[in-house]
Formats: C-alpha cells, structure tokens, sequence
C-alpha cells in the first residue's frame, strides 16, 4: 500500500512539517493522475514523482522505502537541510534524481549509480561531496543532464562517452585535461549552432525581402484603387513585418479622415459586449473619454518595431496627425472564445490608475489578437538599466529607483484591489513591462493577461508561469507576482538582468538558472558588491537600499508560504525613505523567525535558495 510506505519514509525525516497533507485518513496518496499529498505526482494511481524541494526537510531520505514505490521515477529534495553520506539510490528505478542544494558529504562511493540504466538527469550540485566523481557515472547510458557544480570533488573527470546535453562540473578542485570525447561534442555542438544560427539569419533576411517585396506592391495597388481592404487579417501583417514599413500615407478621402469614428463607436456605445455578427474584424475601443481611429488608419501609420518577445511583437504606430500609439500583437491567444475575450478587454478598459498603461482599443478575430496603447516615449525600466548610454550618460540614481518601485507597489495595489478575482492580477511584472514617463513615473502594462492566454502555453511565455512554484507543482497563486516583484526588486538595485526572463524550459534546469541568479545577488550581498555600480545619489541612501533589498530577497522567498503576500510587500517598500533618518532596524520575513532581521546576513540565511 503506497500510502503506509509513504509515511513510513515521512517517519524517516526529522521535521516533516512540510508534509502535514500526507494523511490517508484524508485522501489516498493517488487519486488516478492527481494528488492532495504535498509533492507527489502520480500516474494511473501510483506515485511517478516525489518532489519535495525547498520544504525545510532534515533527517534520513529512506530509500528502502522509497523502493516499494514500483511506479517512482524522479525524486527531487533540492533545496533542504539533508546532510551525511548519498543515500543509496542505485535501488531505485529513477529516471531523475535532484539532490542539489543540501549539505550532503563525503566520498560518493564508485559504485553508487552502478546498475541506473534509466537515470537521465543527475544534479548534485552545491552539497559538500569530496573526493573522486564515482567511476560508475560512465556506466550510465542514458545519462543527458549531469550537474556536480559547487562541491569539491577532486582528482580527474572520468570518460563520459553518453551524449550529454548539459554538464556543469564548476566550482570543485578536478584536475587533469577534458576528456577528449567530451570536449568533442561541445564544440561540434557550438559549431552546428553558429551553422545553424547562419542559415536562420539568411532565412530571415530571405523572408524579409519577400514581405517587403509584397508590401511594396500591395502599397501600390491599394493606392491605386484609392481605398485598402482592412477587413482581412492578411492586412495586418504589416504588424508581422520587421523594419520600418516605408514613408508615412496620407489618408485620402473624408471617410477616412484622422478620428473619423462612423464605423468605430467605442465599445461602452455598442454595448460593449459586443456578440454581434460581423463586428469582430473591426477594432474596438475600450475607453469613451478617447478619441477613436480605425484600423485602416493605423495601418496607414508608419510603423516601427519594437520588439518581439515570446507573447507576442509590438509596433510603434504613428497616426497621421494624431499620437503615436502602440500594436501589440499577441499569439497565444486562439483558444479564448469571443465573448469570454470582449468581456476580459471591458474590464482591463474599465481600469483607471496613474501606474498602469491604459488599454485603448483591441482587435479580435479568432486567429488573431491585437491591443493597442499609447506609445510612452521615454522606454522601459529594462532600457534604463541595461541600455546602451551615450559615453558620461549616468545611470538611474537611487531617488529615481525607488520613486520607480514605489509607483510600481502603487500599480499593483490597484490592480490586487480591482482584480481581485483574478488568480493572478498582474502575472507578467517584469522590467520590460515596466514604462517610465519623462518624470520616471512607472506604467505597468501586458497586466491581468493570464485569463485569456492559452494555458498550455503560458509557462513559455508569461513571467510569472516560470516562477519555482508553477515549476514545481504547475500552478501559480496569489503571491506568484509577488516573486515576480522581488526578482524586480534584485534587477532594480543591481542592475543584473535575471536569467528567467529568458528561460524557455521547465524543470530542473529552469530552477536551477534562477536559483543561480538569485544567488549571485546574494553572493555579493556578502562581499559588499551588490549594489549597481551606475547608481547615483546614494549618499546616506545605503540604509534604506539595503531594506528594499531585504524586501527583494523576502519576496524571492522559494517557498511559498513563508514568502510575504503582496499586502505585506507593498506596506513595506511604501515605508521607504530616500534617505535613513534614524530609527530602528526592523525584522523583515518575521513569519520565518529572524530570517533577514538587520543583524549582518550570513550564507546559512539564503541556503533555502541554492537549489543548484
Ligand atoms: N506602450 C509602449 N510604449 C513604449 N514602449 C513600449 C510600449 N509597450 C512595449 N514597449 C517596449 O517595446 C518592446 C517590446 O515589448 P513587448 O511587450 O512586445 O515585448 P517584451 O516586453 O520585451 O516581451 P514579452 O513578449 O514577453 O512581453 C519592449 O522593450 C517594451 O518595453
């Protein structure tokens, strides 16, 4: 019974309180392909997946137990207080093993993975393992991911012939040459990625020219006929084009003069709801004290990209006469159904606050989403403190960091207090969604999206879907935007771009990239270091500086229970000061005992986020 090996195994441990819903009197361990128990994965009723990262645990890992689980194929304890010896896993049947980020040590005896023809990922990194990498690592066939970063192992790296796709052994005492076969495939594997990188850029350029080509002539048929056919979707892909898109065109006859709005009333007139047939092709404005253009004008605009991320591209829009507005043009988004997206666009046009970018107008059409904004011409906070500067140009001073946090807490207040229904108000904070104004007033914008994004294909493209909790357990929760804040936060102060902005992948590696950014923030949290070195007006600022970065650290809690919720973070960056000006030194993430209190913080402090 999987149940009463399962809490045999709990026994095992020193301080299961992590695991309070392991409780057969309350569910089974397995309800088919679901759980209630807390880090467990199950398949057709059996546990396939234990994983039990970041919960605090301490004591023994009783792998006899774990064996009469016949179904288990990944176990995952990162980020605990496990300590001695490896436990012998060899028993196990396991296709991943995590282990990454406790205080395991000593010598891994040679044979501790002999007889693991399945294991594919293998991560030990950040423990306290000494002495030689076990020989029977070679013996491991399938073996793909291995990370031994962060240990001192030592004496020479055995001759892995398995074609492995990630391999970190950084951070120990080896010695001795990369074996050949190893070295080999990296660079074989970087020479086909330049290759490959080659062919993409001539076949970009390729389908450049040739969309290029079609816009020149379509331009001067449309011209010709006097008037263009906006009401196919193909039009739009002026907005699927790179570049600039040619000399700005006049609007030509008085239908479509510059505001003319016969044809687009603003959504409150029409009912917003808008169910009627034939409408949807039109673009719909979501605000009745804007005045409204059409579609046919904006795409007679000149318009420049922006950028194009993952959720979707974004074009600049100058309209003739009129200001220069902003296209996004979102994929993800077909499985929404019309009324369900109609409804989602009159509540974000509803919204009304200083720190949040209005949304003017949409356009749907089963196959295609576009929102529209206005252009705000001073960038983003991402282009303030990772862009280029002119030679001398300073960079964000310190006042202006945090008047661009405070108004960033405001935004999100707002948008918790409005949306409160929402699982995730925001669900995409992230400093290229953060726009300033010519007095660095933030906007936020892509807030309160996750409704209407296709759910299978959030986690690639929204911030929040790459936090540890949807990585771990594939859901977010309230306080999700809350870690996205405090990645925020770290960025804000240190100017360090964070890694899961960019990360596409799920799963350890994921985890383990993020955990590494957020400890290298740490890291010279210690040395003295941490602080943007192109910040400005510090003077007497240090104090408070080093309190928004306790709040950073206190959102960027892994575990989610001991992480503050939003209300708590808000109250305290609202607290914050240019300057200090006296006053006590106060505790920050009290609910985790004195974690972060003002006393110097210490490595053990933040060992609940070396997860690799
Ligand atoms: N309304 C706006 N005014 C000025 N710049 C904007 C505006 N909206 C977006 N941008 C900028 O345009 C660029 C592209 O934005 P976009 O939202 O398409 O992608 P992203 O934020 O980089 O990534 P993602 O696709 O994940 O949202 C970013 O640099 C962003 O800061």
């Amino acid at each position: 019974d999987e149940a009463e090996v399962l809490l045999t195994f709990k026994k095992s441990l020193s301080n299961p309180a992590a695991l309070q819903t392991w409780n057969a009197t309350v569910s089974p361990p397995c309800n088919r392909d679901s759980s209630d128990w807390a880090g467990l994965r199950c398949t057709d009723g059996a546990v396939e997946k234990l994983i039990l990262d970041n919960m605090g645990l301490v004591g023994i890992i009783d792998v006899d137990s774990l064996s009469q689980l016949p179904k288990l194929r990944t176990f995952s304890a990162m980020g605990n207080n496990f300590d001695g010896p490896i436990p012998p896993f060899s028993k196990l049947s396991l296709k991943n093993l995590y282990l990454s980020g406790n205080k395991f040590s000593g010598e891994i005896p040679a044979d501790a993975f002999k007889g693991m023809a399945s294991l594919k990922d293998l991560y030990l990194g950040s423990n306290r393992f000494v002495g030689p990498l076990p020989g029977s690592l070679v013996g491991l066939n399938k073996l793909s991911e291995l990370g031994l970063e962060g240990n001192q192992f030592s004496g020479s790296i055995p001759d892995l012939q398995q074609p492995l796709t990630a391999f970190n052994v950084s951070g120990n005492d080896l010695a001795g040459p990369i074996p050949g076969n190893l070295a080999d495939r990296f660079n074989q594997k970087s020479k086909t990625k330049t290759i490959l990188i080659i062919a993409a850029i001539i076949a970009v350029v390729a389908i450049l020219g040739a969309i290029l080509a079609c816009t020149f002539i379509r331009g001067r048929g449309s011209r010709r006929e006097g008037r263009a056919q906006f009401n196919d979707t193909r039009n739009l892909k002026k907005f699927g084009a790179a570049g600039k898109m040619g000399p700005k065109m006049k609007a030509h006859d008085d239908h479509h003069h510059p505001y003319h709005s016969a044809q687009l009333e603003p959504m409150a007139a029409t009912g917003g709801g808008g169910g009627r047939r034939g409408e949807s092709g039109k673009l719909r404005f979501v605000r009745s004290d804007r005045e409204t253009f059409d579609l046919q004008e904006l795409l007679r605009s000149s318009a420049e990209v922006l950028g194009s991320g993952n959720f979707g591209s974004s074009y600049k829009a100058v309209l003739t006469e009129g200001p220069a507005m902003v296209v996004k043009r979102f994929r993800h988004m077909n499985n929404v159904g019309k009324e369900e997206f109609y409804e989602h666009m009159k509540r974000l046009g509803n919204l009304s606050h200083p720190n949040l970018l209005p949304l003017v107008a949409f356009y749907y059409r089963k196959e295609e989403k576009l929102l529209v904004s206005d252009f705000v011409d001073n960038g983003s906070l991402a282009s303030h403190l990772h862009g280029k500067r002119r030679p001398g140009e300073p960079g964000l001073p310190w006042p202006t960091r945090l008047k661009i946090i405070k108004g960033v807490a405001k935004g999100l207040g707002y948008l918790y207090k409005e949306l409160s229904d929402l699982p995730l108000p925001h669900g995409h904070l992230k400093s290229s969604n953060v726009l300033v104004d010519h007095t660095f007033q933030p906007m936020l914008t892509d807030y309160a999206l996750s409704p209407v994004v296709n759910r299978d294909q959030a986690q690639g493209v929204m911030v929040a879907y790459k936090s540890p909790e949807f990585i771990q357990t594939d859901r977010t929760t309230r306080k999700t935007d809350v870690w996205s804040l405090g990645i925020l936060i770290l960025e804000l102060l240190t100017g360090k771009f964070p890694a899961n902005y960019l990360r596409q992948g799920k799963g350890a590696a994921a985890n383990a990239d993020l955990a590494a950014w957020v400890n290298s923030v740490v890291r010279e949290e210690w040395t003295g270091e941490v602080f943007d070195k192109d910040m400005k007006g510090t003077k007497n600022g240090e104090g408070e500086m080093l309190k928004l970065l306790k709040i950073g650290m206190c959102c960027c809690e892994w575990n989610v229970e001991r992480r503050w919720d939003l209300r708590e973070a808000l109250s305290k960056i609202e607290e914050l000061k240019e300057r200090e000006e006296g006053g006590e030194n106060e505790d920050y993430c009290s609910s985790d005992g004195d974690l972060y209190s003002s006393r110097a913080m210490t490595e053990e402090d933040f060992s609940f986020s070396v997860t690799a």
